[in-house]
């Protein structure tokens, strides 16, 4: 594996909380992951899983251990810096889509790069109807995010997550609200997303079959890795 091939890289990633007792979440958590990637970290109930992927998600900054994403290392900075890093280069996708829902599909997806203030209104119209097309949802994209339905809007969920081109997409249960077919549907969108877009893919998911089919599985147990 060479450095630039690298997306992710957790060196003994430590999480306490006083409870009021020091209650050990996260122990010595280390693990890479390769650009392009789609990885799921599954493990039961409890076992720390949010806790680890909201750290890899530069929210929470009170931990141990290092954290290096598309090979910067983003320990230690300061929360504005670490707002205009999550703009830049990580999409996330949860198991509530949080869209707006009065607000059209296509200006939900334009709200995060709208935010960014880096391009004109025209231009990021355009990159939304782009990512809206990539999910199939470009037909759609007058109507109010109400007025679709749920698979559908995790797909326009998606589309917002890419609006800014991020390398690294995480998702916390992304597909934990949705039917089976739906929960196929957007599991193929990531998979193209990995293995056509050069995406590095991080979900949390309670679904062994979805953990099964992504590229690799990181088991976890008792806030330790027992399987990388
Ligand atoms: N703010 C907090 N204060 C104290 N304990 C916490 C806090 N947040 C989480 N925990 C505890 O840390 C452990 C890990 O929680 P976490 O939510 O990361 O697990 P999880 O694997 O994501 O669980 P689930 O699959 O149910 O979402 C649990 O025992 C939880 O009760």
């Amino acid at each position: 594996m060479t450095e630039n091939s690298i997306a992710l890289r957790a060196q003994n990633i430590g999480k306490y909380f006083l409870t009021p007792e020091r209650f050990q979440v996260l122990d010595e958590v280390s693990f890479e992951v390769n650009k392009g990637e789609f990885v799921s970290i599954t493990g039961k109930s409890g076992c720390g899983k949010s806790t680890l992927l909201y750290i890899l998600s530069t929210m929470d900054t009170d931990y141990e251990g290092l954290l290096e994403l598309n090979g910067e290392s983003v320990t230690g900075r300061k929360q504005n810096e670490l707002a205009a890093f999550r703009n830049e280069h990580l999409g996330f996708v949860f198991q509530f889509h949080y869209l707006l829902p009065d607000f059209s599909c296509l200006k939900n997806v334009m709200i995060p790069a709208l935010r960014l203030g880096k391009y004109s209104n025209k231009e990021i119209e355009h990159h939304a109807y782009e990512k809206l097309k990539i999910l199939g949802m470009d037909d759609h994209a007058l109507k109010p995010a109400s007025k679709i339905s749920g698979g559908q809007q995790q797909r326009v969920a998606i589309a917002r997550a890419l609006i800014n081109d991020p390398a690294i997409i995480m998702g916390d249960e992304p597909t934990g609200n949705l039917d089976s077919k739906n929960t196929a549907i957007v599991f193929e969108i990531l998979r193209q997303l990995a293995a056509e877009h050069n995406k590095t893919i991080i979900t949390v998911t309670h679904d062994n079959d979805f953990a099964a089919k992504s590229d690799r599985t990181i088991e976890m147990m008792d806030g330790k890795i027992i399987h990388v």
